[in-house]
């Protein structure tokens, strides 16, 4: 914590994080003007200020410490402003825990019918109304500031997958440039701003990123453009390439991510925050995730299985409901029926999260790690 200590207008502070000898696994704790949380950790995305088809007060219970918010979407309707007036994203969303937003600038490039991106920032059409609309890091972060998260997201630019290195070196570069103006934009004390490493799938670039975004000191670093259609195994390599030149005593986060394969290689390399909407997106689908892979309670197969999706989980609709009884809510587009999915989808990933902290503090994570692996098929 103390390496914080001189920076004016940080509070994610990062305890002495606890490290395996043999990986470069770490349990910490994240300091943040709504509390104190556990690493590694896994992130609820709330795009709209609200993490589909669950309340704050389920999320609270199921173990969520920090969720996600999208500047983009925000930015777009309701208005950042609206929300300021309202008393903040906290006070507007009834959400008491941890608050992280994105910067946007993923959603502009994923989401909106992209027009143009300058030196300047970036001009899109909104995907609500098609107005014209404009981005940029000043923009960006005077929105965050708005919405009150407890840490935000520098604007950049992720590289699509894949991508030439002429573009991705002029991109990180850039990229790099925004950090900068983000930084100086952000005037909001009591809130944390991170960085976004880029680099494409290039090791020089990615290292030249993380080495100019630590030469800027930030509180905390994005790991950005990657869990972008690349393979995973091009996503390890970046990660190793990257991790180590990211400060210690400094939280990183694997923005996007993802699958428990995923998440049980990043934490390895050092990860310690992701966040990833595929859990609450497969769920309003029908698919489960479990620790030996996705279970598609829809299927007919399900039809008279009257045992939970996992008796081994401790979620709620794990502990109160059968298989055939999710199944029959989803056949008959029941609202229920996504409710409980979701809910065993996040607590599932929540808890995963949960068991690899325990196992990195009884310095036992490479072989929790093997277990895992060896019955989770992808
Ligand atoms: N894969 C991926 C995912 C996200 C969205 S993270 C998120 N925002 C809201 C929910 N989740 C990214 N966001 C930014 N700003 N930059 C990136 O490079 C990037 C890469
Ligand atoms: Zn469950």
């Amino acid at each position: 914590t103390c390496a914080f200590a001189g920076q004016k207008k940080v509070l994610a502070a990062y305890e002495e994080a606890v490290k395996c000898g043999y990986s470069g696994a770490r349990a910490g704790r994240l300091h943040t003007p709504h509390g104190v949380f556990d690493t590694p950790m896994f992130m609820p995305v709330g795009t709209q200020a609200t993490v589909k088809a669950v309340s704050p007060r389920e999320l609270k219970e199921m173990g969520a410490q920090i969720i996600l918010s999208n500047t983009y979407h925000l930015y777009l309707r309701p208005g950042t402003e609206l929300v300021a007036e309202a008393g903040g994203l906290h006070r507007f969303m009834d959400w008491d825990g941890g608050i992280l937003t994105d910067s946007g600038g993923f959603q502009v490039f994923s989401l909106g019918p992209l027009r143009k991106i300058t030196e300047e920032g970036a001009a899109f059409r909104s995907h609500i109304d098609g107005s014209t609309q404009f981005l940029s890091p000043e923009i960006a972060i005077k929105a965050q500031m708005n919405l009150g998260a407890d840490i935000i997201m520098a604007f950049d630019e992720c590289i699509p997958y894949p991508a030439e290195y002429q573009y991705a070196k002029l991109s990180t570069e850039r990229t790099t440039r925004w950090a900068e103006r983000s930084q100086k934009a952000h005037t909001r004390s009591g809130q944390a701003l991170f960085a976004i490493v880029q680099g494409g799938m290039y090791q020089d670039l990615r290292r030249v990123s993380a080495n100019d975004l630590v030469s800027l000191d930030f509180p905390g670093y994005g790991i950005g453009g990657l869990s972008v259609g690349e393979p995973k195994p091009v996503m390890y390599e970046m990660l190793e390439q990257t991790v180590p030149l990211l400060p210690e005593n400094k939280p990183r986060y694997l923005m996007g991510v993802g699958t428990p394969d995923c998440l049980v290689e990043a934490v390895r390399y050092g990860i310690d925050m992701f966040d990833c909407v595929f859990p609450t997106r497969v769920a309003r689908n029908g698919t489960a995730m479990t620790k030996s892979g996705r279970l598609v309670v829809k299927n007919a197969a399900y039809a008279k299985d009257f045992l939970p999706i996992d008796e081994n989980c401790g979620c709620y609709a794990c502990q109160n409901f059968s298989r055939a009884y999710i199944r029959h809510l989803l056949k008959a587009d029941e609202i229920f029926g996504l409710r409980l999915t979701t809910i065993h989808n996040l607590y599932f990933l929540l808890d995963f999260t949960k068991k690899m902290r325990q196992a990195i503090l009884e310095d036992r994570f490479l072989s929790f790690r093997e277990e895992f692996l060896a019955q989770y098929c992808k």
